[in-house]
């Protein structure tokens, strides 16, 4: 599709910032966990669509409840329109030759939904978007996820010609994230004593994730990785001294295997290691929701503190400047990479998989898994790798 540069002068540059959303209040659990549980991307259950109620049914008192104690619903809402409405103030000035822009949300599970945001996009004169997972780190069950709907929310609605699509499919090691997560260790260790600080360790802790999954080749737990790798390079800077660490796993949900050490058995390992005190980073979400709110906050910490470990939690991107900073100028030099064949910064924004100019996607994301058996995967990747026509 070619468009004419007058014709995009008139309309937003979407940003669409992609997640799963959580239940903004508890009369949205149910619905939540429902939508969750249908998700064949995340979760593939034999009969699907009877199981899938049922177990979300069962589930909802126990996450309500969870859900209430962290006040009454997630924030992930109130987060992403924050972090979007700064984003785009710093991205009109970092690029202006693709202003302005408007900043839009996709949920998975919960409002807004993909289509409603489609329409809306469509309703505004959309021509070109850029879909920005707000997942650092790629996983199939995740920013995957996310991509499948959004390829068959567009096809549904017969809009494939109607806008130019690029994507930033992963951003784990991008450096203003990971100064971001060292700034948010450093201000916890500052809360020790100089002399014991640098022996405190450090447990990195993200969402687990299912062998089957891992085992069918999802990049997730490996970019993951190179996340932590990258702050604790980083954190020296900061602080003048490195801190042993651990990458730990959390939020295993059913009975079959996830990928381990769990963040709960780490915190009681080290206690037996006679360690009193110690930091956990959530490291794979980018802003607060119930596994920080609840299951660090309220279940790691105070358990940890029955044994006789303080454990300090390091607070959530959420407004973090310096976060704001980064989602502005990774879209920035993407739009620049797509739109204007720039590759001077190109290499600084820390797509692990390389990226060429003029690409709509990084190059990793051509690969399907090696164990894909999916052809949504298939159908979704080459129709986002057309992407966008360069037209300034
Ligand atoms: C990087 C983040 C996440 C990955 C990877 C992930 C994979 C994954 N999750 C489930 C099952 C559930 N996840 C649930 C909630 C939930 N998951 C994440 C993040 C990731 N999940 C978040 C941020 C949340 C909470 C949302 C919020 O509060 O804002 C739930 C629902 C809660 C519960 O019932 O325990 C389930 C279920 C699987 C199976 C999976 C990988 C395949
Ligand atoms: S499951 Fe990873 S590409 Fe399909
Ligand atoms: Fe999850």
């Amino acid at each position: 599709m070619k468009l004419s540069a007058t014709a995009l002068s008139k309309s937003p540059t979407a940003v669409v910032m992609m997640n799963m959303g959580g239940p903004a209040t508890l009369n949205n659990v149910h619905s939540f966990l429902s939508n969750l549980f249908h998700d064949k991307d995340l979760i593939p259950l034999p009969f699907q669509s009877i199981l899938a109620p049922r177990i979300a049914s069962r589930r909802t008192p126990k996450i309500k409840q969870q859900y209430k104690e962290i006040g009454g619903g997630s924030p992930i809402l109130k987060w992403t329109q924050l972090q979007g409405d700064a984003m785009v103030k710093l991205l009109d000035e970092l690029s202006p030759s693709t202003a302005p822009h408007k900043p839009y949300i996709a949920f998975r599970y919960v409002d807004p939904l993909t289509k409603d945001t489609l329409l809306q996009m469509k309703q505004d004169g959309v021509k070109r978007a850029v879909a920005f997972t707000q997942y650092p780190q790629y996983s199939c069950s995740t920013t995957g996820s996310s991509l499948n709907e959004l390829y068959k929310q567009i096809h549904a609605l017969g809009i494939e010609n109607d806008i130019n699509w690029s994507i930033i499919d992963r951003w784990p090691n991008h450096p203003l994230l990971v100064q971001a997560f060292a700034q948010n260790i450093t201000k916890s260790l500052e809360k020790y004593d100089a002399e014991e600080r640098k022996n405190i360790p450090i447990l990195f802790s993200a969402h687990s994730l299912p062998m089957s999954i891992v085992n069918r080749g999802d990049p997730y737990p490996a970019e993951v990785a190179s996340t932590v790798q990258a702050v604790v390079s980083h954190l020296p800077t900061l602080t003048g001294h490195s801190n042993p660490h651990r990458l730990t796993w959390q939020s295993q949900v059913g009975p079959s295997a996830w990928l381990g050490q769990q963040t709960s058995d780490a915190i009681q390992g080290l206690r037996k290691l006679g360690y009193t005190k110690a930091l956990v980073v959530p490291i794979a979400f980018t802003s607060d929701h119930i596994e920080t709110l609840y299951e660090l906050d309220l279940e790691c910490v105070k358990e940890a503190e029955e044994i006789g470990l303080h454990l300090e939690r390091v607070e959530s991107l959420n407004d973090n400047p310096t976060f704001i900073r980064a989602i502005a100028d990774l879209t920035a030099e993407h739009l620049g990479s797509v739109y204007h064949n720039k590759q001077s910064d190109i290499r600084q924004t820390g797509y692990v998989g390389g990226w060429q100019v003029g690409q709509p996607t990084s190059t990793q994301f051509g690969l399907r898994c090696p164990g894909c058996t999916n052809d949504v995967c298939l159908k979704q990747k080459d129709f986002f790798n057309q992407g966008a026509t360069r037209v300034i």
